[in-house]
């Protein structure tokens, strides 16, 4: 079963007068993981795809998606999958991989109708491409990790980098995951903007209880939701973006825009926060 959503873009001034729950119906994706199906949310940021497909032992087939009026989902685009979940198999143009937990799958434009089966819980992240590039496997031995923060700072955390300039060659999709070490949250700062890509975040590997205070918004104007296990929020380009959260937990991130340049960064200094 194949459930698509759409997200229009939101503007910074919209987002000022919203109420919790509008600003969670605009940048909250909650329930996107439910056994035997795969669902969508198509947004008009960058025209970014995020979604979640849980084959549950059965299988699952990507193919044809109304909302980009094209044959398959995969003809002009290109696709960033994470197993969240137990060991699974992801097939596409005849070829076929083995997932682990956390390991990243690339899938390059016109790569045809994708295949989820096993025990994964594959979470979908897609972009428009100008070109193809070759499909590939990433581990966590493949990833660059890179050390950023300190305990002093309550921000001590590993950046995966997968699919990233440094490891391999995209179009526009850039993606990896953060690791919290123990006692640290992601506090990010100083926080950033940038106005050329925006950014969508998966929130995993915690348990039912814990939940993270997500923080977005422009500098002067920021704003919160509390998100649980296993929900994404959609980043605007004009948001900052960083989430302080209660026991251990990791998230994904992923974006598209002009460049993918992940340290493209304009930062803003905790004393210009409002
Ligand atoms: O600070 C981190 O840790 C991040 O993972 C930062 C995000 O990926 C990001 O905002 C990149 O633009
Ligand atoms: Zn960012």
């Amino acid at each position: 079963m194949l459930t698509v959503e759409t997200r229009h873009a939101v503007h910074a001034d919209h987002a000022k007068g919203m109420d919790t729950d509008t600003l969670r119906r605009h940048f909250l994706s909650e329930g996107m993981f439910r056994a035997g199906e795969i669902r969508l949310v198509y947004t008009h940021y960058d025209r970014f795809t995020i979604g979640a497909a849980v084959p549950d032992g059965g299988k699952l087939i990507l193919d044809k998606v109304e909302e980009t009026r094209t044959d398959t989902f995969l003809e002009r685009r290109e696709m960033g999958i994470v197993n969240v979940g137990e060991t699974g198999q992801v097939s596409a143009g005849g070829d076929s991989w083995t997932l682990e937990r956390g390991d990243v799958l690339y899938l390059g434009r016109g790569a045809g109708a994708v295949t989820f089966e096993g025990q994964g819980r594959f979470y979908l992240t897609s972009a428009p491409a100008h070109a193809t590039f070759p499909n590939r496997l990433i581990t966590i031995n493949d990833a660059v990790k890179v050390e950023m923060g300190e305990a002093a700072t309550s921000n001590k955390r590993i950046i995966n980098q997968f699919i990233h300039p440094l490891v391999m060659e995209s179009c526009q999709l850039v993606l990896g995951y953060t690791q919290l070490v123990d006692g640290s949250v992601w506090n990010t700062m100083p926080a950033h903007v940038h106005d050329r890509r925006m950014e969508a975040y998966l929130y995993w590997g915690m348990d039912d209880a814990s939940r993270v205070m997500h923080f977005m918004g422009e500098p002067q104007e920021t704003r919160h939701m509390v998100v649980a296990n296993e929900e994404a929020i959609l980043s605007p380009p004009w948001s900052i973006h960083s989430g302080a959260g209660i026991g251990g937990y990791t998230f994904i991130w992923a974006m598209a825009g002009d460049n993918v340049d992940y340290t493209d960064m304009d930062f803003v200094q905790p004393g210009e926060l409002r």
